[in-house]
């Protein structure tokens, strides 16, 4: 099979390193196409990046030449479809040229997640609300077949959500608390100063808090024709930075709707399989076997132990115990930049491909109304 030709904007920071580590030999996809900023247009890749993972960074990508940032500049063919790992000022910016340039654009960063047209998706959690792809303007202007935006969500609301969405399903969540340690690599590179977490917990994460408790809400939510109907939960988070490479870690409890047993709880998780139905025999390379894995031991799950469960894409349960406060209290674990970032990205394209949504993308075409509206 011919493999799809994919762009990846911003390639050079920690995200853009993963997509280009796990998009490396991938069965249906093949880099064509790579951007970052000015400071790195012209330079080889090799050049312009300081790789940080601890695969080798592959040859053929490092010759490749970082293209200007924008679509009308980009020389040759544009690929269809963009994986971006941008911070959200310049997302908001650059995605809905590449969108309006008819791209799909698979947005890892927060700039459009809450946008009432815009998808959020992790694809256990919620891919029907891919649907609403089809009502974004981008996507309107070229007779349906024009680009579109899909984001993936925070790491940290990633994690917590494939722990909660088998639990909402079966008991309803009235309320939760959680608070997280947060890996360094979460702040990109350089990111956080050595002297500010070497030794230390710092207990702020700008705007953290705030994303995760409405991005819960928008994945837990009902898809209601062309809208989401947010989860009626209360959601408390806590958000701190730990001296950790990689992997969040988030202590949660939790208040249901109706009574759930321990034995009930861990059957939700053990049992929790929602792309076995959706994609019934189709294979998704990057899709982990068990999304939400329980281990029992009394002090897991760890970073360093768990992260790469599922190749860095499930996540880790453990510490499942009664909460004096409210029901039930649990750990939830999972990797930052693969399953909190560049896997989710890679994972919600998977799907996308799946149902023709990567089909007759609107490239080079021209957009049937006299202006592509850039309204997000
Ligand atoms: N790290 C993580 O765990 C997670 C990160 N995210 C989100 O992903 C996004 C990327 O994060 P991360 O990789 O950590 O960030 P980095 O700071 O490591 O990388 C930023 C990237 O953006 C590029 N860039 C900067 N300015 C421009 C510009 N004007 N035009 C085009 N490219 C530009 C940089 O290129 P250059 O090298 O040329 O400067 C670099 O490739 C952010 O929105 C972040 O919030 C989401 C979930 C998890
Ligand atoms: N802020 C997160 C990572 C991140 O970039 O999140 P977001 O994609 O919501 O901006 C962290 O520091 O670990």
């Amino acid at each position: 099979m011919e493999r799809r030709k994919v762009g990846i904007l911003g390639a050079t920071g920690m995200v853009g390193q993963r997509f280009i580590q796990l998009l490396n030999n991938h069965p249906w996809f093949e880099i064509t196409w790579l951007a970052a900023s000015d400071r790195s247009a012209g330079k080889t890749f090799g050049e312009a990046c300081r790789w940080k993972l601890d695969t080798p960074l592959p040859k053929k990508i490092a010759e490749m030449t970082v293209q200007p940032n924008v679509p009308e500049l980009c020389e040759g063919e544009l690929p269809k479809i963009i994986f971006a790992a941008l911070d959200a000022d310049i997302a908001r910016d650059l995605e809905p040229r590449f969108a309006a340039a008819g791209c799909a654009v698979i947005s890892n960063s927060s700039a459009f997640r809450m946008v009432a047209d815009v998808p959020l998706v992790v694809p256990e959690v919620n891919a029907d609300h891919l649907d609403l792809i089809e009502t974004q303007s981008w996507r309107k202007a070229y007779g349906g077949k024009g680009g579109y935006i899909v984001t993936n969500p925070n790491c940290s609301a990633i994690g917590l959500v494939l722990a909660l969405k088998p639990l909402e399903e079966r008991f309803g969540i009235e309320s939760l608390f959680v608070s997280t340690m947060q890996a360094v690599s979460g702040a990109g590179y350089p990111g956080v100063a050595s002297l500010d977490i070497l030794g230390n917990v710092v207990p702020f994460i700008k705007n953290e808090e705030e994303k995760m408790q409405e991005e819960v809400g928008k994945l837990l939510g009902r898809l209601d024709g062309n809208r989401i109907e947010m989860l009626d939960a209360k959601v408390s988070a806590h958000c701190n930075r730990v001296a950790v490479e990689d992997g969040h870690t988030e202590c949660v409890s939790i208040k249901f709707k109706r009574k759930a047993t321990r034995e009930e709880i861990l059957a939700a998780w053990s049992e929790f399989a929602p792309l076995r139905h959706f994609v019934q025999d189709q294979h998704l390379p990057t899709a982990p076997e068990q999304p939400v894995e329980y281990d029992a031991a009394v002090d897991r799950p760890q970073p360093r132990l768990d992260r790469m469960r599922g190749r860095g894409m499930a996540a880790t349960v453990g510490r499942l115990r009664e909460c004096t406060l409210l029901d039930w209290k649990f750990v939830v674990l999972s990797h930052n930049t693969i399953r909190g970032a560049a896997g989710a990205a890679l994972l919600n394209a998977e799907v996308l491909a799946l149902l023709g949504k990567l089909d007759k993308l609107g490239v080079n075409a021209k957009p049937v109304a006299a202006q592509v509206a850039v309204t997000a």
